[in-house]
């Protein structure tokens, strides 16, 4: 798949030395009286994923609504593909892919049909560069729906019609995808062959922007995790970095004389060998437990809640350093 390139003549495109997909700087919304986003800055690079998390309510989908120009944002520079969202036009439009909710409308449509058809509003957007749409039996092979290739969209399980969302939102081969809560109700199977089609997507130089509840599933697709609360990005970098800046500590176990030990401590390494100086062969069952991106998250996100200055727990409190 090739989508690095910009659509020639599209006249938005972000200079190709750049690498900058998604620019957004001080993103402000207020509904009515609510503010919501207070002042939103992030960054995302061709073919990276990035994963929103963040509390019910933080302004995830808000933030994925301006970014697709769906929503007008209240005040805020926001550049994606080169353009601004909130004047994007058809040709930018086509270079992005956005999954919406499962297709159960189209319950009569088959799934080459239906693919088919949508693949068609791409066309006009083709250049020797990029080729649009995907061909369809590439793409349904590329989801793993060969099988349900013929079957009516109405016939298809939980899982398959959450592949099918995602070709929706990937025929036209965008360069940039967004998926709001791609993975809720799949299987953990389902989730995990969808976990390798994002980054198989990614690997072709696709930029991934998703939100998702599920920790676990941040942890393993995210090349950088963003979490959003207090209307802002208080962290920005890997699970790994996050969990080295959090204040969660390292749980060191081990066992001695037949009983078990467990120490938290914010530098294992340390803690460790100096219980092998002190104590040697007697150490066994030794086992260190680094902060999962949960115990990070709630971490941050209580420290938050419990009153730190919103200013005080911005991307420079957490991991600006790996943007
Ligand atoms: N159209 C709207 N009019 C008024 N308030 C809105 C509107 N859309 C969202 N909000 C409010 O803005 C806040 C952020 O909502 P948003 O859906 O962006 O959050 P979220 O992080 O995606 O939440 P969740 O994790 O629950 O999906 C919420 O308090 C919500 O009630």
């Amino acid at each position: 798949m090739t989508t690095a390139h910009a659509l020639p003549g599209s006249g938005s495109s972000p200079p190709p030395e750049s690498g900058t997909v998604i620019d957004v700087r001080d993103l402000r919304m207020r509904y009515r009286s609510q503010e919501v986003l207070k002042g939103v800055d992030f960054t995302a690079r061709r073919g990276e994923v990035v994963v929103l998390l963040g509390p019910n309510g933080a302004g995830k989908t808000t933030t994925i609504e301006v970014l697709e120009g769906f929503r007008m944002r209240s005040a805020g520079d926001v550049t994606v593909l080169g353009a601004d969202p909130a004047r994007g036009d058809e040709r930018w439009r086509a270079r992005l892919g956005i999954v919406l909710q499962s297709w159960r409308d189209h319950g009569k449509w088959r799934v080459r049909e239906l693919l088919a058809h949508l693949g068609s509003y791409y066309a006009p957007y083709s250049t020797p560069l990029v080729r649009r749409p995907w061909d369809v039996d590439e793409l349904i092979a590329a989801v793993g729906l060969t099988e349900q290739a013929d079957r009516r969209v109405g016939t298809l399980s939980g899982g398959q019609r959450r592949r099918l969302d995602v070709a929706v939102g990937i025929v036209g081969r965008p360069e940039l995808l967004f998926l709001d809560e791609p993975a809720a109700g799949l299987d953990p199977e389902a989730r995990n062959e969808f976990h390798g089609l994002v980054r198989g997507l990614a690997d072709e130089n696709t930029t991934v922007l998703l939100t998702t509840h599920d920790l676990a599933e941040a942890e393993k697709l995210a090349d950088r995790i963003l979490i959003l609360a207090g209307g802002r990005i208080v962290a920005d970098g890997s699970a790994e970095e996050l969990s080295r800046q959090a204040s969660a500590e390292a749980t060191v176990r081990w066992t001695r004389d037949g009983q078990l030990f467990e120490q938290a401590t914010a530098e294992p390494t340390r803690f460790v060998r100096r219980l092998f100086e002190e104590h040697g062969e007697a150490i066994g069952g030794l086992e260190v437990r680094r902060p999962s991106l949960e115990d990070t998250y709630l971490t941050m996100v209580r420290e938050l809640e419990a009153g730190s200055a919103p200013g005080e727990r911005t991307a420079h409190a957490f991991g600006e350093g790996a943007r």
